[in-house]
């Protein structure tokens, strides 16, 4: 993927020793933006033995508003992954 040079990145890191990649097929969840300033938050669960990926809402969010948690870790801007004050403004959606 990197040596496509692909803009848009659809890994999601759950562990060290997990990643999700939803590059060629995924649930709703791949379309998630990233937001220093989030309106969801990603949560990790373990149930019966397996992990389970929860989104859930921090607040309400308006209809055609777009979906976002904090990635905390993003391949091509490492400024919008730790969410730099100077940055923050001028990246979030
Ligand atoms: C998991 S996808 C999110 C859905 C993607 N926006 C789409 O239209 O399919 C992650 C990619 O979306 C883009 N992206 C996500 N959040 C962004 C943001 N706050 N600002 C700019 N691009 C963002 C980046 O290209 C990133 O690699």
């Amino acid at each position: 993927m990197k040596q496509r040079r692909d803009q848009i990145f659809y890994m999601c890191k759950v562990n060290n020793n997990f990643i999700i990649d939803a590059t060629f097929r995924g649930n709703d969840c791949r379309f998630f933006n990233h937001s220093c300033r989030p309106n969801c938050r990603l949560e990790n669960w373990q149930v019966n033995g397996k992990t389970r990926l929860g989104v859930f809402s921090l607040q309400g969010i308006r209809v055609g508003e777009p979906l976002t948690y904090n990635y905390r870790y993003m391949r091509d801007s490492i400024s919008l992954a730790l969410c730099i004050p100077f940055f923050r403004d001028v990246h979030s959606h």
